[in-house]
């Protein structure tokens, strides 16, 4: 994993059995996560879940969803953009979506639409999946705050947190030499991500070069910094400009947890200072996702949508 020029993609080893909160270990894995956030706005999280017979169970049930009539997926509709079904267009692979989904019954509702008559164990596969990326996802978030000195945020910051998992599959066709998803930045607040074997994910550094994404065992998350963290952390973090190619001729799967925050959305007062003025107005993330969606311009993808929705 990385690049020509030997910049490498930063790896965080993390273990809710090894890590005990306020060890030396903990407290260094937390500055390692605030580095890897403000220098790469992205790292790879090794974790010790899922195990490698849940890895196989994972993109089992992938295979066979994506394998469902057309008809069928197209059930899981929804008003916002990329919140419900897509089918492939060029640029972008085809994707589902479950909202609110570390609720069981979110998962049962999502079952339902695409198997009437039932499939647990589709249900209970995504649902524990769900489960752990997001208590993954909550870890990565505490280690931030405990490394910016804001523990009391946290409570409340996971609290408003919603999860929205988004099921992907980039497949071939017959004389396609590609398949992807344009660049962009996420308007989440952080995405994690999780994949099968086939790489294609690729972040923009800091230099403007891409570097290659290439998950190093079958427990590893690709952390994601949204524009939501971008303007909370008053720019220390800046948003991840990433894209995905796939021209290997297998189909890559992924999983992608988005989140979403509820109500409005500020810099912590202690990330506001003389050396970083106030740099974005308070916010409301389901308003941004309206602005988002409502903005024609052709090249919203690659602007900071964020100075134009709340800059100050
Ligand atoms: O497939 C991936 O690895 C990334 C997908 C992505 O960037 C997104 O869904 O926002
Ligand atoms: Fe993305």
């Amino acid at each position: 994993m990385g690049s020509e020029t030997g910049i490498k993609i930063p790896i965080v080893h993390l273990s809710k059995e090894k890590l005990d909160p306020g060890s030396s270990a903990w407290l260094a894995a937390c500055n390692d996560i605030r580095q890897a956030l403000e220098e790469f706005s992205f790292f790879e999280v090794v974790y010790n879940e899922p195990s490698i017979e849940f890895h196989s169970e994972i993109l089992a049930v992938l295979e066979e969803l994506f394998k469902l009539p057309h008809e069928t997926k197209r059930r899981n509709t929804h008003p916002k953009l990329g919140h419900g079904y897509m089918g492939k267009v060029s640029g972008f692979p085809e994707g589902m979506g479950i909202e609110n989904a570390t609720n069981k019954d979110e998962c049962q509702k999502f079952t339902s639409l695409m198997w009437p008559d039932g499939n647990e164990k589709f249900r209970e596969v995504i649902h524990s999946y769900v489960k752990i990326a997001s208590e993954l996802h909550q870890m990565v978030v505490r280690m931030l705050f405990e490394s910016y000195g804001i523990k009391k945020h946290y409570e409340p910051h996971i609290n408003s947190t919603n999860y929205l998992l988004r099921l992907l599959k980039y497949g071939r066709s017959q004389g396609e030499t590609n398949v992807g998803f344009k660049a962009h930045m996420d308007k989440t607040f952080l995405t994690l991500l999780y994949q099968n074997h086939v790489k294609g994910l690729e972040i923009r550094t800091k230099e403007g070069e891409w570097i290659t994404y290439q998950p190093s065992s079958l427990s590893s998350f690709a952390v994601i910094a949204g524009d939501v963290c971008m303007a909370w952390s008053n720019d220390r973090i800046k948003s991840s400009y990433h894209r995905v190619i796939v021209s290997s001729e297998e189909d890559r799967y992924a999983l992608g947890l988005f989140t979403f925050l509820d109500g409005v959305v500020e810099a912590p007062e202690e990330l506001v200072d003389d050396e970083h003025p106030l740099q974005y107005k308070p916010f409301d993330h389901q308003k941004l996702l309206d602005f988002y969606q409502s903005y024609s311009d052709p090249n919203k993808r690659d602007c900071n949508i964020m100075k134009s929705y709340c800059g100050v």
